[in-house]
């Protein structure tokens, strides 16, 4: 096998860093939010995840691409990730399920990446300087790294930007329960995985996606036995109207569940504020302690922001008291928070894991047991 020709690129950071390698998937220039992954596996979920939206994407795992890509991994319709950052991509795929290489893939969809960087010495840089803007650039858009890095410079940052709309369905739809329907939910998407709905629908829910824009009329019309709020990008301060319908739903007592963006809206609907963290979690390996019971869980996570707070800390709010549940033991992030007079509770990590641990599967049967006692 002759190697094809390589097209050089680089990596700028905003703060002036450049790391120099060939492309890799689409040639052309992408800017965002440049984070890392620790996954060692589970790259086509992460690159289909709606949450990655304006990210570009870091992989710790050296080789990328081994198992290629196939028609059944996919968590959303396309990939959102900006971007794509690796070390060594396979050269050739192989897995029984694989169509196509990751490579055909991120060209098909127009994914400016980059390959043969020292993916180590950048996830230090980044573990030490925090997540920063960034951008890729090849072909065309190759330039000085004084043209390369004011683009960089001026693109939009994290922190502030409201991006679930550009992810929400435009219009509502249904997931129907698998065997007979036990309960009926109503999801708002903020940027769903497909792999929530179809959780839920192994229980016997039948799942109401809704649009971002649904109004508390919209959710009830549903006559839902519990609401659900979804993962997505950006920075959940900017999700004002979420708060405001979660807190209409926690009024009425509806039993509510959230994930990730979803443990933030509703965090933030009892009065809690979030803020950017340095880095963020993303992998697939990261223990959770549920004050509770003491017990740890490995999940798989992704968010760039938390909820404010002490590990177990208690506090009052509109709706009664509530406690912040779930902590990071390596760094007492908060992830996780429960309403004790209301029907609500939260994760900042996945239950739904594609990839990931099933340590946290259980919450959705939490999930169930909270809508039963409601009725
Ligand atoms: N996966 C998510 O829902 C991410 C939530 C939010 N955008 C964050 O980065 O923290």
């Amino acid at each position: 096998m002759t190697s094809p020709a390589t097209t050089a690129a680089a990596l700028v950071l905003e703060d002036g860093r450049v790391f120099r390698g060939e492309s890799y998937g689409a040639i052309g220039a992408s800017l965002g939010e440049v984070v890392f992954s620790t996954g060692m596996t589970g790259y086509q979920e992460t690159l289909t995840d709606p949450s990655y939206h304006r990210q570009i994407v870091v992989q710790t795992a050296p080789q990328i691409g081994n198992t290629g890509w196939n028609d059944e991994d996919d968590e959303s319709g396309r990939i959102w990730v900006a971007g794509y950052v690796v070390r060594d991509p396979a050269r050739v795929p192989s897995n029984w399920r694989s169509t196509r290489s990751l490579d055909d893939e991120l060209v098909r969809q127009g994914v400016v990446g980059i390959a043969g960087i020292d993916t180590r010495m950048l996830t230090r840089h980044l573990r030490e300087q925090g997540a920063m803007r960034a951008g890729v650039f090849s072909g065309d858009e190759l330039g000085s790294v004084e043209e390369m890095l004011d683009r960089v410079r001026t693109s939009p940052q994290m922190k502030g930007a409201d991006l679930a709309g550009d992810v929400t369905t435009p219009q509502p739809y249904v997931v129907d329960a698998i065997g007979e329907r036990r309960f009926r939910v109503a999801a708002l998407d903020l940027g769903i995985k497909s792999n929530t709905p179809r959780m839920m629908a192994a229980r016997g829910i039948e799942v109401h996606v809704l649009p971002l824009t649904s109004t508390v009329d919209d959710v009830l019309s549903v006559k839902p036995d519990g609401v659900f709020l979804s993962n997505g990008p950006g920075d959940p301060a900017t999700q004002a109207h979420a708060v405001e319908l979660t807190r209409n739903v926690l009024d009425r007592k509806v039993p509510l569940f959230g994930i990730c963006f979803g443990n933030q809206i509703l965090g933030r609907a009892l009065g809690r504020d979030t803020y950017k963290m340095r880095y963020g979690h993303r992998g697939i390996n990261i223990p959770v302690i549920d004050v509770a019971t003491g017990k740890v869980a490995i999940t798989a996570q992704n968010h760039g922001f938390a909820l404010e707070g002490e590990p177990g800390e208690e506090f009052a709010s509109d709706f009664g008291r509530v406690q912040l549940s779930h902590y990071c033991p390596n760094d007492g992030t908060v992830e996780g928070v429960r309403a004790l007079e209301v029907p609500a509770f939260s994760v900042q990590y996945h239950p739904e894991a594609a990839a990931g641990p099933h340590d946290a599967a259980p919450l959705f049967d939490e999930f169930v047991t909270m809508m039963e006692q409601g009725r």
